[in-house]
């Protein structure tokens, strides 16, 4: 198993920048499916596995892709088929976001049920109210869904009944063809919408209003291949905010877009952080006290529940009890428990913490049990006394690009120890003996001051 190991007590200090978003990424990869002729071309595409996985699904679909240095090529010229692999969509739910684009470009879908996960049940229903709203036919079989629709999608007007990002997304994507006029009301209004609906119109696509609480989309009869370039990272950026302040370090996140960033610089700036944001970035400085604040978590503009984990991180370390709700997921407290573990103080009342603040945090082994949460362990192992030792990385994985690096390069205590499976194929590739890999990895290491030896993996 890989892991993640910080020694806590050093202050972040220099620039870091924000790679693209992955949750606009996600949908636009998915809205390339649209384009009946020509290549696409989307820039700022960050190497994580969701991309990964997503860009999979895609070639089981027929689409060509192929990622390089940053920007993705995609031709969806032929498809050839219109049945998501089972084992590529239960992997990542953001895949479910193809279903909108086959049924506007082939009326016809197979899919399997996108899984709960960590952090909450996660249901479909407004996705599916929406393509029946406009036509389409919905059966079960066993796990998946199979939808169809005679001849075209036809625009409708859809309430949704909670302003769901995917929802609001797949419905957006399977409206772009339909013959007439779709009105999304009560839509999600996240940057990643807006960033979608630009690349949807740079396609040819009608969407007016996207970023409000009412979507329009006029149907045209076809989109063709276009070229964009994703929006950054609000949620790395913020990621990094937070990191930045937990330490009482001085860093310059380059790339954040204030506008995105509202309630997170607001909160920072609650708490007594210094914060300056200027057109290409944002510089975070913390030296004095972290006062106490209260976070609820709300759709955008509201705080974002994506950050609650790592928000809750610096009220730890903040002078005074603070109250953080969550109203977005359920099920999205999973950090706390790990964070108990390294000395923190907090009570959970079904969607409610409460956080005591200025307790001493030590290093302890923890384990990541969704993206957010991994990111939190981060930041608290970063103030932390000794080493903290994050497993379950693969989730932090699927959502920051290069992580261990960005924080090293700050000044972090940080390393990452592969797995013997990761060892042996790397020296597979490199046809080098595990241990002369490993002496190599060793002396790679970002941080090297960090004992290596007791993580060693152990090779057959
Ligand atoms: C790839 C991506 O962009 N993921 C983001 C997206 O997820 P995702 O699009 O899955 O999140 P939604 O906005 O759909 O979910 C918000 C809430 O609505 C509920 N719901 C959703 C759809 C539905 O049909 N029925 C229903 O009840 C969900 O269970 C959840 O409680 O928005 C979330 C909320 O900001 C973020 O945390 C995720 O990082
Ligand atoms: C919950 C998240 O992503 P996903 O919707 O892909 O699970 C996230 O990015 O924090």
């Amino acid at each position: 198993m890989s892991k993640i190991i910080v020694r806590g007590g050093r202050t972040l200090s220099g620039t870091v920048r924000v790679h693209g978003a992955k949750n606009s990424v996600l949908p636009i990869l998915a809205a390339s499916l649209l384009a009946e002729e020509g290549s696409s071309v989307i820039h700022d595409v960050p190497a994580l596995d969701d991309v990964k996985n997503i860009l999979q699904v895609l070639a089981a679909l027929g689409v060509y892709a192929q990622h390089q240095d940053g920007s993705v090529h995609l031709n969806a010229e032929s498809l050839a088929s219109w049945e998501a692999p089972y084992e590529l969509v239960r992997k990542m739910r953001a895949s479910f976001l193809v279903m909108g684009p086959l049924l506007a470009r082939v009326g016809q879908v197979k899919i399997s049920l996108p899984g709960g996960c960590a952090i909450g049940t996660r249901p479909i229903d407004q996705h599916l109210k929406g393509f029946e709203a406009m036509g389409a036919e919905i059966g079960f079989g066993q796990g998946s869904i199979e939808a169809k629709v005679e001849g075209k999608l036809r625009g409708a007007r859809i309430y949704l009944d909670i302003a769901s990002v995917g929802a609001t997304e797949n419905i957006m994507m399977a409206a772009t063809t339909a013959l007439g006029t779709t009105i999304i009301e009560n839509a999600a209004k996240e940057p990643e919408i807006v960033d979608l609906a630009n690349f949807l119109n740079a396609m040819g696509a009608k969407v007016r209003g996207a970023g409000t609480g009412i979507i329009r989309i006029e149907g045209v009869e076809r989109l063709t291949s276009a070229e964009h370039q994703v929006i950054p990272d609000r949620v790395e950026a913020g990621t990094y905010m937070v990191a930045a302040a937990i330490t009482g370090g001085d860093v310059y996140v380059e790339g954040a877009i204030r506008d995105h960033l509202g309630p997170i610089v607001a909160k920072l700036e609650e708490m007594g952080v210094c914060v300056d944001c200027d057109e290409n970035g944002i510089r975070v400085k913390s030296n004095g006290p972290i006062r106490a604040v209260d976070v609820k978590t709300l759709p955008y503009p509201g705080f974002p529940t994506d950050m609650q984990a790592q928000m809750m991180t610096l009220l730890l370390v903040a002078d005074g009890t603070s109250i953080v709700t969550e109203t977005v997921f359920e099920n999205r407290f999973m950090h706390v428990d790990e964070l108990i573990k390294m000395g923190a103080e907090i009570k959970v009342d079904g969607r409610t913490a409460i956080v005591t603040g200025g307790t001493k945090l030590s290093g302890a082994n923890v384990s990541a049990t969704d993206l957010r949460a991994g990111a939190a362990l981060i930041c608290a192992a970063l103030v932390a006394d000794g080493n903290t030792e994050v497993s379950g990385i693969h989730h932090i994985e699927r959502g920051y690009v290069n992580i261990v690096n960005k924080l090293a390069a700050l000044g972090a205590d940080i390393y990452r120890a592969p797995s013997p499976e990761e060892v042996l194929a790397e020296s597979e590739q490199a046809s080098l003996q595990p241990d002369i890999l490993m002496q190599q990895l060793e002396q790679r290491a970002s941080a090297p001051e960090v004992v290596i030896r007791n993580i060693q993996p152990t090779l057959a």
